[in-house]
Order: C-alpha cells, then sequence, then structure tokens
C-alpha cells in the first residue's frame, strides 16, 4: 500500500512513523515529477521543499495552525498532503487544481499568491488577527531566498520584528531565484550556507589562538567568544536578530533528524522566530537538479531525458524583443536593460551574453527597478525595463510618480501581455492597457505581430518620454521581417480595410483575428473595416473618426481588461469628437480570469476571429433589428437592414442627431 494514498489530510500523516516520511518523500516526488512532465509547471522548487512540507504537516495542527506559502508555486507537497492528491492530475488546467495556493480550493490554503513576496506580511496580518481575537493557533510563513530580496518581505520583517507577536518564518534557502540569486541578501546568506568564510575565521582564530604558548582557561572564553563574535558578525543571525527575529539555523532542510526536532522547539519558542532552512532545487529528479532554471517552470518534458516535450514551432515574441534590443544596444551604448530577476523569462540572458556590464538583475524588486530606470534616464541613459505585464502591477506608483511626472525616457517592454494560460489569475497580463493609459506623458503601444514588434521598440527607445510596448506570451506568427527596426509615428494607427459596414478597431495580437474574422464577415455580405490600434495612447483620434463616420457601427478587440483598455480609449475619443456610434467592446471581463490554455481562453473570452466574427454578426443584427433604426455619426439618423445596402443613405435626411 502507498503511503501516499493512505493520506487523505495531515491529520494522517500523523499516524505514520517519522521513519517511514524518506519513503513518504520519495513517493511525492514520484507524484509531482510524473505529473509536471505531463503538464509542466514548477517542478524545481517543489521538488525541494517535499521534507519541510511534511514536517510542517506533521508537527503543525493544520488547517487551525496557519502555513502561508509565498509565492505558493512551491505547495505541491502541501496539496498532495491536504486531500487534493485525487486530483493532482488536473494541475494548472483548465478547470483543475492551481498551481498556487487558493482559498476557494481548498481550507488549508491560507492566502492566494502567483507574485512574490506577499507572504510575510499576509501571515503577519494573521498574526495580528489571531492575537486580536484572542485565538492561539501557530502562523508559520515559507519564504523563498528570492523573495527574501523583495522589499515587501522586508518591509513585512521590519513591521513584525518590530513587536513581540508569536510568528515563525521558514527562510527556505536553496540559493535560487528562478535564477542565481542576486544582490547583498543572497551574499550574505550564501556565506553562511557555504561556510566558507566561517570557517575561515574559525581556522585562522585557533591557528592565532595556536600559536600563543600556555593558553590558559581565560585565553581559552576569550577566543571561544571572539568566534562567536566573528560567527555573529558574518551569520544571518545578526540580520535577522537586528530585525527583531530569533534567529535558529541553518539546518539541512532535506533531513528529517535536523528538520523534526528544531521545528519542534521553534514551535515552543515565543516572539519573532526565523528558521534558517538550507534546501536544494530539484532533489530527486537529476536534469532538475542540473538545470534548475529551466525546471523552475518548465513546458510538459520527456521524464526519461529531461527534454522539453514538444518544441514551439517559431521563436518567441519575447526572442523577437531581446534580439531588437540587442541590435538596437549596439548602435546606442546608453541603452541599458534592468529585469527583476525574470532574466531567463524575459530572454534577457542573450542581452546579458552580449553585454554583461549593461544588463541588470535587481532581484525581486519591480519598485525598485523602475525607479532604478528613472535614475538611469535622469542622467542621460536610456534605460529598457523589460517585466512581465502582471509584475509591472507592483511599480504603478513608480511609473506615475517617479517616471512619468518626469517625462523621462525609460521604455518598457512588457512580456506576457494578456492571457498567459495555465499560471492563470495572478499571471494574466489583463490590467496594462488600463493601468498605464491614463498616466500622463506615457505612450502605449502593442504590436499586432513581431515585425512591427521590432518598430515599436525602436519607437520607444528614440522618444524622449516614458513609453511602453507589450507583447504575448508564446510563438509570433512568423511574418516576414524588415531588414531594420524603424520609427513608427507617435498616435498613428493603421486601416488594414476599408469597410462601410462594420469597423473593427483592434490592438495587438487581436488585430490578426479581427482581420480574419472581417474575412468572414466579407463573406457573408458585410463591409467591415479593420483598424490595427498600435497606439492605445495616443490615440489615432483621427483615423478612429474617419473610420467610424463612414461605417454603421465599431467594435473594438483587445487581449486585456474592457474596462479603462483600448477600447474605453476608443469610447472616450468618439465621445470628445461628438461622435455617436453604437459600439461594442470586446475584451476581458471584470472578473478575475481562470487557468487555462491560451487558445482555449481565447475562445471562452471571444478574442478568437470566429468569437470576434460571431461578436460583430450579433451586435449587426441586434442593431439592425431594433425597429432598424441605429443613430450613428454625430450628423445623422439613419437607418439601415442587417446588409445595409438598400435602407443606407450616406447623404442622410436631415433630422439632425
Ligand atoms: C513580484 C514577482 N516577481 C517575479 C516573480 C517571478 N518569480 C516566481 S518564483 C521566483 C523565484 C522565487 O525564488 P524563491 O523565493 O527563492 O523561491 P524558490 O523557487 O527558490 O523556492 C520569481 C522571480 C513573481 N512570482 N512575483
Ligand atoms: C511563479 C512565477 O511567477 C513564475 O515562475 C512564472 O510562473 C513564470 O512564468 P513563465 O513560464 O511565463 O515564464
Ligand atoms: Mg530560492
Amino acid at each position: 500500500m502507498s503511503l501516499l494514498k493512505s493520506i487523505h489530510s495531515p491529520a494522517d500523516l500523523k499516524k505514520l512513523s517519522p521513519k517511514e516520511f524518506p519513503l513518504l518523500c520519495q513517493e511525492i516526488r514520484e507524484q509531482i515529477i510524473s505529473v509536471v512532465s505531463s503538464v509542466g509547471g514548477h517542478l524545481a522548487s517543489n521538488l525541494g521543499v517535499v521534507e519541510l512540507s511534511v514536517a510542517l504537516h506533521y508537527l503543525l495542527n493544520t488547517p487551525q495552525d496557519k502555513i502561508v506559502w509565498d509565492t505558493s508555486n512551491q505547495a505541491y507537497t502541501h496539496k498532495l498532503l491536504t486531500g487534493r492528491r485525487e486530483q493532482f492530475h488536473t494541475l494548472r488546467q483548465y478547470g483543475g487544481l492551481s498551481g498556487f495556493c487558493k482559498r476557494e480550493e481548498s481550507e488549508y490554503d491560507t492566502f492566494n499568491a502567483g507574485h512574490a513576496g506577499t507572504g510575510v506580511s499576509a501571515a503577519y496580518g494573521m498574526v495580528e488577527a489571531r492575537d486580536q481575537q484572542g485565538l492561539r493557533h501557530k502562523v508559520v510563513c515559507v519564504v523563498g531566498d528570492g523573495a527574501m530580496t523583495a522589499g515587501m518581505t522586508l518591509e513585512g520583517l521590519h513591521h513584525a520584528g518590530g513587536t513581540n507577536r508569536d510568528f515563525i518564518v521558514v527562510l527556505n534557502d536553496n540559493q535560487m531565484s528562478i535564477s542565481k540569486n542576486v544582490g547583498a541578501i543572497s551574499s550574505y546568506l550564501n556565506r553562511t550556507f557555504t561556510g566558507e568564510f566561517f570557517t575561515k575565521v574559525r581556522e585562522e582564530t585557533s591557528q592565532l589562538l595556536g600559536a600563543i604558548p600556555h593558553i590558559g582557561p581565560d585565553m581559552q572564553k576569550m577566543a571561544r567568544r571572539a568566534e562567536e563574535l566573528a560567527k555573529g558578525m558574518i551569520l544571518p543571525g545578526l540580520l535577522f536578530e537586528e530585525l527583531g527575529f530569533h534567529y535558529v539555523g541553518p539546518i539541512d532542510g532535506h533531513n528529517f533528524e535536523h528538520l523534526l526536532p528544531t521545528l519542534e522547539n521553534v514551535l515552543k519558542m515565543r516572539g519573532p522566530v526565523l528558521l534558517h532552512v538550507i534546501t536544494k532545487k530539484g532533489l530527486g529528479y537529476q536534469p532538475a537538479v542540473d538545470n534548475p532554471v529551466w525546471f523552475h517552470a518548465c513546458p510538459p518534458f520527456v521524464r526519461e531525458t529531461g527534454e522539453m516535450a514538444k518544441k514551439a514551432p517559431r521563436p518567441s515574441y519575447t526572442a523577437h524583443a531581446v534580439n531588437t534590443l540587442i541590435k538596437l544596444a549596439k548602435e546606442d551604448r546608453r541603452i541599458v536593460a534592468i529585469t527583476a530577476a525574470m532574466c531567463e523569462g524575459t530572454g534577457l540572458t542573450a542581452f546579458e551574453k552580449e553585454f554583461p556590464d549593461r544588463l541588470y538583475d535587481v532581484g525581486i524588486a519591480e519598485q525598485h527597478a523602475v525607479t532604478f530606470a528613472a535614475g538611469l534616464a535622469a542622467e542621460g541613459m536610456r534605460p529598457v525595463v523589460t517585466i512581465y505585464s502582471t509584475f509591472l502591477q507592483r511599480s504603478y506608483d513608480q511609473v506615475v510618480h517617479d517616471v512619468a511626472t518626469q517625462n523621462l525616457p525609460v521604455a518598457f517592454c512588457i512580456d506576457r501581455g494578456g492571457l498567459v494560460a495555465e499560471d492563470g489569475t495572478t499571471h494574466h497580463g489583463a490590467f496594462d492597457f488600463a493601468y498605464l493609459r491614463h498616466v500622463p506623458n506615457m505612450v502605449v503601444m502593442a504590436p499586432k505581430d513581431e515585425n512591427e514588434l521590432q518598430h515599436m521598440i525602436k519607437t520607444a527607445l528614440s522618444y524622449d518620454g516614458p513609453a511602453s510596448v507589450r507583447y504575448p506570451r508564446g510563438t509570433c506568427l512568423g511574418v516576414p521581417m524588415d531588414q531594420q527596426p524603424a520609427v513608427l509615428e507617435i498616435g498613428k494607427g493603421e486601416l488594414l480595410r476599408e469597410g462601410t459596414d462594420v469597423a473593427i478597431a483592434a490592438i495587438g495580437v487581436t488585430v490578426g483575428q479581427a482581420v480574419k474574422a472581417a474575412e468572414r464577415l466579407a463573406e457573408d455580405g458585410l463591409s467591415v473595416a479593420v483598424i490595427n490600434g498600435r497606439f492605445v495612447k495616443p490615440l489615432d483620434d483621427e483615423l478612429i473618426a474617419r473610420v467610424a463616420g463612414q461605417t454603421r457601427c465599431l467594435v473594438t478587440v483587445e487581449e486585456g481588461s474592457r474596462m479603462g483598455g483600448f477600447g474605453s480609449a476608443v469610447l472616450e475619443s468618439l465621445a470628445e469628437q461628438g461622435i455617436t456610434v453604437p459600439t461594442k467592446l470586446i475584451g476581458l471581463p471584470d472578473w478575475y480570469i481562470e487557468q487555462g490554455p491560451q487558445d482555449l481562453l481565447r475562445e471562452k473570452y471571444g478574442l478568437t476571429a470566429e468569437g470576434i466574427y460571431q461578436t460583430v454578426k450579433g451586435f449587426w443584427e441586434q442593431l439592425s433589428t431594433k425597429g432598424g433604426e441605429v443613430r450613428a455619426r454625430n450628423v445623422r439618423r439613419e437607418t439601415f437592414s442587417l446588409r445595409g445596402e438598400s435602407l443606407y443613405h450616406p447623404e442622410g435626411d436631415e433630422q439632425g442627431s
């Protein structure tokens, strides 16, 4: 009988003997590797916390006691131990288990996450809630060394350490963020882990003492004290102790003989405690140990070889964006690139290879990344912040307050714009048009294909103010590329098709779908204009007005939040210009979008050619059956049939609007 199968809740775990835990962990790893190899996921981080998760659930009394998983991409074992083993094969799939913690999924998931660095703050909120309510349970936050570089984590430690509440933070230190962890905190932790410096000091101290003849007990005491002092100076104990935490560790996070008694003691301690646990990313699957970066968030792979199961047919938008950056950086020494711990995901590893001194990985510090870029721009550089749409949300005020108020030339390459698939709710890039559009001085662009992408990046880097280019996750279209990136005229859209019945104004990846929809509508006898918006801001008001004036209704399309996005911009523009035209907005609705394959989600939210076709057709029919009367443009009341031709009077009557 499998041990894992006998566990339906953490209560069953307590029925096992700790001697059985290594075998249980083996089964857990087997399960994780098997499922992730077929659906993809955060393999390396999860394989590293199997023992830690078992130990926590064994010693705590969850769900009364609370475990908060920072980022929560490492919660697979937690899921397997908390009644979700049977659904585990649905991980990250449409309608299946989330790859992250979700309160709506399980009472054991105490806090939803996906973005790094929220754990300590959330858990500390739970500590205060517990104490405010006179309750007595434990609250434990598990936070990675990567997330330790996030400003929020430090803010949370700063707050919690200033009080004397019972609160346990487990620092899961695998010396890796997605890539090798960076920065001063990481070096500090790393030094401890290897203990090289400490060992050296210790050796030197004893050599020194050995050289002194007749060392007496007082001297020995002094020597021990010196060693302790040296230890205090270099162990992270000092950092955390100064922040008000009792520091315990570091301990081996894969060894139950260390983990269980230490954790047991820590759970009895009062006040804020930080337990430092050393783990290895990917443990139990050699390809993941060898390449933890690739296996951080991997697509499905062949288990036997560790190779990607299905190769992408074409390069990604990400690769095209970075190739363009490299091209431009060769010509302009002022261009430097910045990433917040996403060197691989944003493709900047290629940039780093070319320009090792011009790439800054600032750690999981999006806010700093943007203000740092503002500083660079203020002194004449041309920084590019290359960042996922969802993570730029963290830097909203930095965009507003530090970049845009001063009209500084910071370029934003916004990757993962729109639907990102399996990471789901926390990771879809749904809001960037909306949260950037209203910021004065911002230029907001989205290309219809990879060729336009290169021109937009060039445009952003030539523009004397803040400018963003957003592009999607996934492979590009395979269109022919112009030899050189060129500067586009700011605020000029592109009319791709003329038409007199319907105008479709689309932006970004939806443009190609809009064109296909228009072709089908044309087969049905409708005359459909298609605008490639190119700029969400400044919008091409003139083009929108002209085309809206020639057609009877307008449909906007964007892979982003409908509220406040491109469609809203079009509506505002029409209103400003006094143009009344029946308008429909296609985009993401006012709720959080679930996980699922991009194709499926695009279909569900009407963003495919078929979806656009159906919406336009339905809209057209709705308008034409509304007593045949529709208000269009700013001057005339017009009547039209579904086909429009017989009742349409271009010269119009003079009834006015
Ligand atoms: C705000 C934010 N920025 C970037 C990311 C992308 N990201 C996900 S996990 C991760 C590394 C986290 O490292 P660590 O906390 O050490 O956890 P590990 O995977 O090593 O267990 C990063 C950068 C994110 N989720 N949230
Ligand atoms: C947890 C997290 O935020 C990242 O690991 C993210 O899942 C990576 O996404 P991509 O696979 O799109 O790079
Ligand atoms: Mg780590």
